[in-house]
């Protein structure tokens, strides 16, 4: 362990001068696009609490997760950072107070459980199905099996959570496009930096607005964006449909009448899943396969794994491929992918009650924004051997070295934890299984040089990812393709 990490409890020794004196330092840290980098530094520098900005307390160990994120024992949760969550018109379950969000949550969890899961297997198969297909043709193709996976993977992830969520899949994998839906939401990710140093300093927030009604053409984009699945929603809904997909489970379960999403809530939650949904998984997707391609022998151990589990294509599907103790090391390259490459890299902030909290065995005065910073709680020392290693043995117990036997597993969440925490988890493990086998089983993968460096990343909120270019070509026929 770092010294500072079991340090003190006395605040003063975890406070760097100018962050507990200034929000600057933070705000331009979010405004370039480093701040996993900088707040992991002052972890390593303070231990495992630190002051990142005057009112804020940056976390890193198993038990910050807990009782930052958990539900106390008096069934209350540290409320979310108003500053950080801010609420717009219509309530919807990212940024709902904790009565509203149990409401919101009981009408939505119905569309995310095991059975309804299985029941969306075959709309989701047929997505996987065609990312394959797609990718086939561009081996065949021109491309010669130059193919931008971060694009198709997109193309895939938000296919899948269009169709669940607004009825229709944005077609992107079909045309091999971006939806102007996705155009725009991938335009959006480079403003969140600047809109969390807005939200910061209110003057840069006001030249903000300011300029986005100057700019007819911006407000007018934003716009179209809403109409557009404003639009899909109702046409769904007056259609109807006997398919499975989200608004199935959402509209015919009845509880409460009185407590029912009313029509705009629907809509605004669908909008939240529709992003929450397809970015963060696209992701990790990305991610995985960068290291994996990075990694020749975890590379040719998955592709193994996978070709000798499952015999046919046809072989693979939900349950198959989510059978415990099926597909071992791949589910370990998955965590360790999690871990390494964190698709929501920076801290999401709560705030301690009017009576104070205690966080990780210290008391923290009330209204202080606390939270576990993901990026250095992962690849903190105090936490897991060889932390910046890709090492995917350390989630295989008969295999783990024996350094990585004091590795902190309880600091890996994710999908956070506690009553606010990720809804599509078992989808998100669905679709991240189901296309990586896939594509593992289907072609022979090489990273085109270009995207050697592809894993350093700007941050805002999410990561401003770069195509990552990746040569295909089928699969290689096996001694055992020959004999059967
Ligand atoms: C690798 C993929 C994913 C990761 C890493 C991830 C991570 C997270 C995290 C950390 C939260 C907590 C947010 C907070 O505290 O404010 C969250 C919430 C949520 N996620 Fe995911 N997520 C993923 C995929 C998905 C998918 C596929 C869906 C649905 C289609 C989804 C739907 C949601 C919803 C609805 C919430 C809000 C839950 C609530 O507030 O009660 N996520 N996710």
């Amino acid at each position: 362990t770092h010294p500072m990490t079991r340090s003190t409890s006395k605040t003063r020794g975890n406070s760097p001068r100018l962050r507990s004196a200034f929000t600057f330092p933070q705000a331009f840290s979010n405004l370039k696009g480093t701040g996993h980098l900088d707040t992991k530094a002052l972890h390593d520098r303070y231990g495992s609490v630190v002051r990142i900005s005057p009112n804020a307390l940056s976390f890193n160990t198993a038990q910050a997760w807990k009782d930052i994120y958990g539900l106390k024992k008096d069934r209350t949760e540290l409320a979310k950072d108003p500053n950080y969550y801010i609420k717009g018109p219509t309530v919807q379950i990212l940024t709902a107070d904790q009565e509203e969000h149990a409401r919101i949550r009981k009408h939505l969890a119905p569309a995310f459980s095991d059975t309804a899961l299985m029941e969306q297997e075959s709309l989701l198969n047929q997505h996987f199905e065609l990312l394959i297909a797609k990718l086939k043709q561009q081996v065949d193709g021109s491309s010669q099996g130059r193919v931008d996976l971060m694009a198709q993977y997109n193309f895939v992830t938000f296919d899948i959570i269009s169709d669940l969520a607004l009825g229709k899949p944005f077609g992107a994998l079909e045309s091999g496009r971006y939806h102007p839906w996705m155009r725009n939401f991938f335009e959006a990710i480079k403003f969140l930096g600047f809109i969390r140093f807005a939200s910061i300093y209110p003057l840069a927030g006001l030249l903000f607005q300011v300029t986005q009604r100057l700019m007819p053409s911006l407000s007018a984009k934003r716009r179209a964006h809403l109409d557009f699945t404003e639009k899909k929603v109702q046409e769904r809904l007056k259609n109807g449909t006997n398919r499975k997909d989200f608004l199935q489970y959402i509209t015919e379960r009845k509880y409460d009448t009185e407590k029912q999403l009313n029509e705009e809530e629907i809509l605004g939650n669908l909008r939240v899943i529709l992003t929450a949904g397809s970015e963060t998984t696209a992701t990790h997707l990305c991610g995985a396969t960068w290291f994996l391609l990075t990694h020749p022998t975890a590379l040719s151990r998955a592709q193994a794994e996978v070709r000798n589990t499952f015999k046919m294509p046809e072989d693979m599907n939900l349950r198959s491929l989510s059978k415990p103790g099926a597909l071992p090391f791949l589910n370990a390259v998955i965590q360790e992918t999690l871990r390494l490459y964190p698709s929501i890299p920076s801290t999401l902030p709560r705030v301690t009650g009017p009576q104070g909290s205690i966080i990780d065995g210290r008391y923290i005065p009330a209204n202080i924004s606390v939270g576990v910073h993901p990026w250095s709680t992962y690849r903190s020392s105090s936490n897991f051997t060889a932390a910046d290693d890709f090492l995917p043995e350390r989630w295989l117990p008969a295999e783990a070295p024996i350094a990585c036997s004091r590795d902190k597993k309880d600091s890996l969440k994710p999908f956070s934890l506690g009553p606010r925490n990720c809804l599509g988890k078992s989808l998100a493990y669905a679709e991240i299984r189901s296309i990586l086998a896939r594509v593992l089983w289907n072609f022979e993968l090489q990273l085109e040089s270009e995207s050697e460096e592809w894993f350093f990343q700007k941050e805002f909120v999410l990561w401003d990812k770069a195509s990552l270019w990746v040569k295909l070509r089928h699969r290689r026929p096996t001694l055992a393709d020959d004999v059967t």
